[in-house]
């Protein structure tokens, strides 16, 4: 058995950047940009006004106050969108709005709240700085100038300033293809008929085909393959065309867990098998081909949706090309003491961790075993209990790690 730090530097050792491909900006959203993003023009591409007023020159309202007012003739006005051909001179004015172009001559932008206007004149009674309420050209970004450089993931916000420079198609990585195949003779999937007291629901490929998606993956639904070497084997056989491949069950030491045996077979390099973590102990992984990975997942519920947050999905954030994908550890004040009999793996226990300022709190479900999916309800986080620690005191800092 190795330590969990082991097990995720070797998964994410053979973890390689996956291809890229081009997709129109509406379909970038989480992904990792493949190339640099240039701007079009200069932002703003002609100096503009930032609010609605008139458009004056500060060497004619520079000396205003409430005692000597400053009037202006006002020459007309310009909404936004519109070219202007006003040559303001001395002493002179243009009602401008937000976002339109600053008239030839002017430098300053007065908002209506500090001018009266009256038979088009304006007084004003109190002076502004050169250049206030002007937005220069270019003064955000250059025309060339890198906006988005690669590598950078795409949220709302990086979308909407691809669309500024008018990217509408753009080199991203491609979404990793995640195969889930479920193993077990007594594993049923939803809506089958239950013949026997003895069969179960497969959660696990409905949980998983969840967080690939969430990691950002392609699920691909295989369905339920029964115990049965040539039954897997015919999943196995198409291996190539997915870059992860998942099984769930079948990996420990029962009579009937074949994967193990299968995957050499199907051309599976065997990197690790058990690791020294509760749950989820079984766990096995593989490479095949030069990139593809192979988890073998734990059947018991919680065992496999740990795997999967803690070694599936660091994997699948790197080959998306994203930089984050280290699970992060903070420390938080535990609410009440914890205890357990055995010390000898490192233990992931479903936690709920709440802020207040600047402290982190955690408390954790009681239901810590491995079959009980339902550990995860109202949790958002692991607290990790390390290999030889049998009880933590309420008060104490433990690490914990929010889930995906
Ligand atoms: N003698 C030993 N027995 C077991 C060991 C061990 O070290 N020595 N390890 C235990 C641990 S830890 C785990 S975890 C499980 C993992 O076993 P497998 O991966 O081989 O899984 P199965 O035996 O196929 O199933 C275990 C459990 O999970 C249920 N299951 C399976 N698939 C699904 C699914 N798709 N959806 C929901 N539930 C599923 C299955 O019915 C079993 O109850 O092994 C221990 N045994
Ligand atoms: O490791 Mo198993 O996942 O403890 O139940």
């Amino acid at each position: 058995m190795i330590p969990y730090e082991e097990a995720l530097s070797k998964v994410l050792e053979h973890t390689k950047l996956i291809d890229t491909e081009r997709v129109f900006i509406n379909q970038s959203l989480g992904r990792v940009l493949a190339e640099d993003v240039m701007a079009d023009t200069d932002k703003p591409p002609f100096d503009n006004s930032a609010m609605d007023g008139y458009a004056v020159r500060y060497e004619d309202i520079k000396d205003a106050s409430q005692e000597k007012p400053v009037k202006l003739k006002v020459l007309g006005e310009i909404p936004a969108g519109e070219e202007t051909a006003y040559k303001m001179e001395k002493g002179t004015a243009v009602k401008i709005f937000t976002g339109a172009p600053i008239p030839e001559g002017a430098d300053t932008v007065i908002p209506f709240e500090l001018t009266q206007e009256e038979n088009h004149y304006i007084l004003i009674k109190e002076p502004l700085k050169l250049g206030s309420n002007v937005r220069r050209k270019g003064e955000e970004i250059k025309e060339g100038e890198v906006v988005l450089k690669a590598g950078t993931l795409i949220r709302p916000y990086e979308m909407g300033i691809m669309a500024s420079v008018n990217r509408v198609v753009v080199s991203v990585y491609r979404k990793p293809r995640v195969a889930v195949l479920a193993t077990g003779d007594e594993i049923k999937d939803v809506g089958e008929p239950i013949e026997k007291l003895s069969q179960i629901r497969s959660s696990n490929s409905y949980v998983l085909f969840a967080q690939i998606l969430r990691s950002g993956g392609e699920p691909h639904y295989l369905g339920i393959v029964k115990d049965n070497e040539e039954e897997i084997g015919k999943f196995l056989k198409h291996i190539d065309y997915y870059d992860v491949f998942i099984t769930t069950g079948g990996v420990s030491m029962g009579g009937k867990d074949y994967v193990q045996h299968l995957v050499k077979e199907y051309g599976i390099d065997v990197k690790f098998h058990r690791v020294r973590i509760k749950p989820a102990k079984p766990v096995l992984f593989g490479t095949y081909k030069d990139r593809g990975l192979f988890f073998g997942l734990p059947g018991n519920p919680v065992s496999c949706t740990m795997a999967f947050d803690l070694l599936v999905h660091p994997a699948l954030l790197k080959m998306s090309g994203r930089k984050d994908y280290i699970p992060k550890v903070f420390k938080a004040i535990l609410k009440e003491d914890f205890i357990r009999r055995d010390a000898e793996r490192r233990e992931f226990v479903r936690a709920f961790v709440s802020f207040d300022g600047e402290k982190a709190y955690c408390s954790y479900s009681h239901k810590t075993q491995s079959h009980m999916l339902t550990s995860y309800i109202d949790m958002n986080a692991y607290m990790v209990v390390y290999e030889g620690i049998k009880e933590i005191k309420k008060g104490s800092l433990v690490d914990v790690i929010m889930f995906p």
